[in-house]
């Protein structure tokens, strides 16, 4: 059909033509070269005539903020200005701070005018071109076919420049966006914050998708803008000239199309909204299933998870449906007003031509002024379902930079500020002095608690001035100083509904070990997350060594993606420990900085320590230096009795000063257990120095976990029992023999 509404308008053509004139074909392309030809030309229909294929159609989940912003998602033009001012404000912060933007974008625009240029060029050898061929005037046709072929010249590489141009700004832009962005969600721990807050659903999406569509599209849209006022400007010229009456026509015309589309598209924004939260959704239940095949597989949970699964899809096609349906009634309307296009303009001017008043190529000219014109009154006709895309990946994005600026409070009030400034605060949080953490922000619904506020945790710097550090231990005449204390802690779950300790205060000097008991959901590993500064809501104080002095095991430890010595140093990056003293300094921050450097044959020791001496010779196929370079995938391979010795390792080679360990044994054998604590304690000696004062101890633990075994290693005891119920003891050693084993010590 649209084949035949193509040969239909041919057949106007060539009936046009009182003599035997060539049928050409029409053509629907943004491509000025082409736009002589008596035929429509369009940057913008193009699109409306390919799949509408989605291309960035994913996304995903759910949460209040979320669906609030989905009920606003109705294409509202009081809501244009909030969008366009949300567009600027994301927008403008790459262009005022970036010197190459400028440079890139002033390019793209040269390129651009020089574009429109070449359109207006051809319009004009175009006519001249069918005016020749219609009088069959072969010394013109041969002299107008010979500049055609010039222009061509000139032209072909400007067309081709001006789109290279337009993609090379917007991967510079994107580049640039999704760097502020991921820095923004890092610093502060606020991807933890949002986590647990869950205020955003899916931030990978919009760190991905979202912003790279938001930069192209932002580029697209402003060139077509661009683009559409020359062409206005330049074709109301050639129109005007051959006929003003085509000129009302024209803008009757757009106001009527703007008009219906618009109204008939109104569900479109939502809709497209919607697909990029669910395909998200069913993609993330596949990744989930990916991370946690083993667990999946020993359940045989697999029927569970292909029905979720199945579900979502089913959510993701009922979605793609309507949009489809929405797309299909605005379709109706848009591909019938496009063609009339083609008509329109021959049928107000044809009798002027049967008249003998005006030739051939007049009409020619005419209809791609006309084409030209019209597309540029037409923008929202032509790019709605675009738009409203577009307009739905901005709102994604301001909830997402609102969320993050929310989540760390210290942070500046605007998103504008938010893009600019993320590069001046860079690793605050790695600040040994007072500092405020990321804060978990809570739904503010329920039953708060209200009297809490936020717990004030305060970082001592690293030793230094006071004492000399000699490979991470100091030495000092005076009584061990105060490593971690807590004073009047109350401590709520993010939410603020749960008190789970309340006025805790304790002081542990360094080359104390604390034990940690309590019934499960007591409270313990909550508190472990207060020292690390991860939750916040309570009162009182928390005072403990800065985060580079500091290092926690969980029971699960994490493999991050690298090699085997990337285990082995991490949080530390491999480079850090050669030299810490270029730029990379300024950009990981001092916790992820090697207090020691230690050499490949070093670290195989460490490997011995933990009893994992074969597991680099496994790796390199025997040879061990080769192993330490094995790139496998260690959270599925290591077993976590293995991990959890890694993990060990981990705090041989960082050297903290305090380790805080939450279960972090528990997959190991007695034996083993003992082993690791025996690696903490020996770190955490004092030794005689040659002045005849003892070192302070290198490091102190605090743990966590039910095993009675464990009070063989520790000297004081926090039993949680609950809310205001705790007790804190010395541990008397000379009683642990006979009783070390009885589970109802504990
Ligand atoms: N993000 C959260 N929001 C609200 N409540 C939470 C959150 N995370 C944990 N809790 C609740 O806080 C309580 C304390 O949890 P915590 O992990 O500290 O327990 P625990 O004493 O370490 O238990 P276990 O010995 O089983 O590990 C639990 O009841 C838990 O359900």
């Amino acid at each position: 059909i649209n084949n035949g509404i193509i040969v239909h308008a041919f057949s106007i053509h060539t009936a046009l033509s009182s003599r035997s004139t060539t049928s050409v074909s029409l053509t629907r392309s943004n491509n000025p070269l082409q736009t002589s030809l008596p035929s429509g030309r369009s940057i913008t229909t193009s699109s409306l005539f390919s799949t509408n294929g989605n291309s960035n159609s994913e996304i995903s989940d759910d949460s209040k903020t979320l669906l609030h912003h989905q009920q606003q998602q109705q294409l509202d033009w009081n809501k244009v200005g909030e969008q366009l001012k949300l567009f600027w404000n994301m927008a403008v912060p790459y262009f005022e701070e970036s010197n190459a933007a400028r440079w890139l974008f002033a390019g793209m625009i040269g390129l651009t005018l020089l574009n429109s240029g070449v359109s207006v060029l051809f319009s004009y050898l175009g006519k001249d071109f069918w005016n020749a061929l219609s009088a069959k005037n072969t010394v013109e046709f041969y002299n107008v076919l010979g500049k055609y072929v010039g222009a061509l010249l000139v032209g072909a590489p400007i067309v081709t420049m001006y789109k290279f141009q337009r993609e090379r700004v917007a991967i510079h832009w994107r580049e640039w966006m999704t760097e502020r962005t991921l820095q923004l969600y890092e610093e502060n721990r606020v991807y933890y914050a949002l986590e647990r807050g869950r205020q955003v659903d899916n931030p990978d999406q919009r760190i991905t998708e979202d912003v790279k569509s938001f930069t192209s599209f932002s580029l697209q849209l402003f060139l077509t803008i661009v683009t559409s006022i020359i062409d206005l400007v330049s074709f109301s010229f050639i129109l005007y000239s051959i006929y003003p009456q085509l000129f009302i026509a024209i803008i009757a015309y757009a106001a009527f199309g703007t008009v219906t589309t618009t109204w008939l598209g109104k569900d479109l924004v939502r809709l497209n909204y919607d697909q990029l939260t669910k395909e998200a959704n069913f993609r993330y239940s596949l990744v989930r299933w990916r991370e946690n095949a083993e667990s999946i597989a020993f359940y045989a949970g697999e029927d569970l998870e292909g029905k979720v699964l199945g579900e979502r899809l089913k959510v993701v096609v009922d979605n793609a449906r309507e949009i489809i349906g929405s797309q299909r009634n605005l379709e109706f309307f848009t591909n019938g007003y496009r063609f009339m296009i083609q008509l329109l303009p021959v049928a107000v001017v044809a009798p002027r031509y049967f008249a003998g008043a005006i030739e051939l190529g007049v009409i020619s000219q005419s209809v791609g002024a006309f084409n030209h014109i019209l597309n540029d009154l037409s923008i929202i006709v032509n790019q709605f379902e675009q738009l409203s895309r577009f307009s739905a990946g901005i709102d994604r994005l301001a909830v997402f930079m609102e969320a993050m600026q929310e989540a760390d409070p210290d942070r500046s009030e605007n998103i504008k500020t938010l893009l600019k400034l993320a590069d001046n605060s860079n690793n605050n949080n790695n600040n040994t002095d007072v500092s405020s953490t990321a804060t978990i922000s809570s739904s503010n619904s329920g039953s708060e608690i209200p009297e809490f506020g936020k717990i004030d945790l305060v970082r001592i710097p690293a030793i230094g001035s006071a004492a000399t550090a000699t490979n991470g231990v100091h030495s000092t005449k005076l009584a061990s100083p105060i490593l971690l204390s807590m004073e009047h802690l109350d401590l709520c779950t993010p939410d603020r509904k749960r008190l789970l300790i309340r006025d805790l205060s304790l002081e542990l000097k360094e080359g104390e070990n604390l034990l940690i008991v309590g019934n499960s959901g007591a409270g313990k590993s909550s508190l472990l997350r207060a020292i690390a500064g991860l939750w916040t809501a309570g009162n009182g104080q928390i005072v403990r060594p800065a985060d580079e002095d500091v290092y926690f095991l969980p029971q699960r430890p994490y493999c991050t993606l690298g090699s085997l010595k990337d285990q082995l140093l991490y949080p530390s990056l491999e480079n850090m420990q050669k030299n810490i003293t270029d730029e990379s300094e300024a950009t990981v921050g001092k916790s992820h900085i090697l207090k020691q450097s230690l050499t490949d044959q070093e670290l195989l020791e460490v490997l011995e320590k933990v009893d994992l001496g074969e597991l680099a010779a496994r790796s390199g196929d025997g040879d061990p230096i080769k192993g330490l370079q094995a790139t496998l995938d260690w959270s599925n391979t290591l077993s976590l009795g293995e991990q959890q010795r890694l993990a060990f390792g981990r705090v041989i080679i960082n050297a903290p000063r305090l380790v805080i360990v939450d279960e972090a044994t528990s997959a190991l054998d007695m034996v083993a257990e003992a082993k690791m604590y025996n690696i903490l304690r020996d770190m955490g000696r004092k030794t005689l120095l040659k002045n005849g004062s003892l070192t302070s101890p290198g490091l102190t633990f605090v743990s966590v976990g039910h095993r009675p075994s464990l009070l063989a290693y520790h000297d004081k005891r926090l039993r949680l029992n609950g809310e205001d119920r705790h007790v804190l003891e010395d541990i008397e050693k000379s009683s642990l023999d006979a009783k070390a084993f009885n589970v109802s010590n504990l």
